[in-house]
């Protein structure tokens, strides 16, 4: 039996044109996409009737935290893929951040067996770069390649020594992989909460300066030179480094970068108090970062568009500013945030932010995935681009309910979501 999906929007990435379509899906693929007027014959198969909605291939998340093994009591990799099909992603990338930490062969396959019984969206795995995140020693590259990992990375902490970021980039490049880079210099930022700026002074506080991201893009992108790796920045949020980035792209360095939607919408300007659901790592920036952030996004400078999915517990959070962990989550709500923000605004079209969440990602890290078309996964998302919501961190599938965004009026929620030809999520589900 075979999936008819009726009447939608169907966006095709490589014209980036919007047309009423039917889609067939057949053995877990694309089967056929054809004209409206070429009404199908449904019989003996299921049927989606998707009048009015916007039907693309599912959004990809380069990176998320999902939290186990260890921190289940945040989010378990169930829960977390839950939330994911729910925003409308069908692949995610997560972060070996984990206790322990993701630096061997037997635990990628935890996560990718955890992945698997959740039968959800996509989970790929990064593995660390160094033993423990702790810097001091590489895990073992190959043997994490061979588990599955599709690059390493210790996000969450900067690799500190340059020698260290260095072999790992040579390792990586002979392995084909990228190196995923967590920015942030330890000895520029003193134990700080905010971005240091407006925020920071009015309430008295240290601050995150922007350098401390900055002068590991700019390291980075040098020894990504002198190696060849494939570097991939994670959470930009500064101008500087979105300064090293471009120029590095010139002179021909295989560099690719990330944006979360916080870092495109809020600045530190927008911090109402001392609530730690504004704070994250990298720290919401100055309004002229935030406007750095966009014009490299749309000039190309930054790839694509990541949530860096970060729950914690509302005990966690309560902790204050000071004491709380970083981060906020994200897969929820990223598709319309930046829908509502920027493309119902008129300032971008679908087509642009659509190929920053699907195609973009797919194609920086060769993944088989992103564009609905005959012989493709049957990984799609219906998505309703006219219905108005608010924000309510107590309807997420995630764990976490952190979040700046509660009460925001959006209008783009997914509605519907397919994973190899499985209907995993549908709006009346819950
Ligand atoms: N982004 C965050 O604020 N937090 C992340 C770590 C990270 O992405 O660096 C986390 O693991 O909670
Ligand atoms: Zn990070
Ligand atoms: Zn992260």
């Amino acid at each position: 039996m075979g999936h008819w999906i009726l009447n939608g929007n169907v966006y095709d990435p490589e014209s980036k044109q919007i047309t009423k379509q039917h889609v067939f899906i057949d053995n877990g693929k694309v089967s056929r996409i054809v004209a409206e007027s070429d009404l199908p014959d449904t019989a003996g198969h299921e049927v989606t009737e998707a009048a009015g909605k916007l039907v693309t291939a599912g959004l990809i998340d380069m990176h998320v935290h999902l939290r186990e093994p260890g921190f289940e009591h945040k989010e378990t990799i169930a829960t977390g893929a839950r939330s994911a099909v729910k925003g409308g992603f069908t692949t995610i990338a997560c972060m070996p951040n984990t206790r322990p930490v993701i630096d061997k062969p037997e635990t990628l396959e935890f996560v990718y067996s955890q992945a698997k019984a959740a039968g959800l969206a996509k989970v790929l795995s990064y593995g660390c770069i160094t033993k423990n995140e702790l810097g001091r020693e590489l895990t073992d590259f190959s043997a994490l390649k061979q588990a599955g990992a599709i690059g390493f990375t210790d996000d969450g902490v900067g690799v500190q020594n340059a020698q260290m970021m260095k072999d790992a980039m040579r390792l990586a490049a002979s392995l084909g992989l990228p190196i995923v880079a967590h920015c942030e210099d330890d000895t520029l930022v003193e134990g700080a909460s905010v971005t240091d700026g407006a925020f920071a002074r009015k309430h008295g506080l240290k601050g995150i300066p922007n350098e401390s991201e900055a002068i590991h893009v700019g390291r980075d992108v040098l020894l990504a030179e002198a190696t060849g790796v494939h570097y991939h920045v994670c959470h930009v949020s500064t101008e500087q480094s979105v300064r090293l980035i471009r120029q590095a792209k010139q002179v021909g360095v295989k560099v690719t970068a990330e944006v979360c939607p916080h870092h495109l919408l809020l600045s530190d300007e927008d911090i109402p108090g001392m609530d730690a659901n504004w704070k994250m790592n990298p720290p919401l920036r100055s309004p002229r970062d935030v406007k750095a952030m966009i014009e490299a996004l749309e000039d190309g400078t930054i790839d694509m568009i990541v949530t860096d999915h970060a729950p914690h517990s509302e005990e966690e959070k309560a902790k204050g500013m000071d004491l709380a962990p970083f981060g906020i989550v994200g897969l929820e709500t990223a598709f319309p945030l930046l829908y509502t923000k920027f493309v119902k605004s008129g300032r971008w079209t679908l087509g642009f932010l659509l190929d920053r969440m699907t195609v973009k990602p797919a194609d920086a890290f060769g993944l088989h995935a992103g564009r609905l078309k005959p012989g493709a996964a049957a990984d799609v998302t219906i998505i309703d681009l006219d219905v108005e919501r608010e924000v309510n961190p107590e309807l997420f599938a995630s764990k976490g309910r952190n979040t700046p965004f509660t009460g925001w009026k959006l209008n783009g929620w997914p509605v519907w979501t397919m994973v190899d030809g499985k209907v995993v999520w549908r709006e009346s589900n819950e």
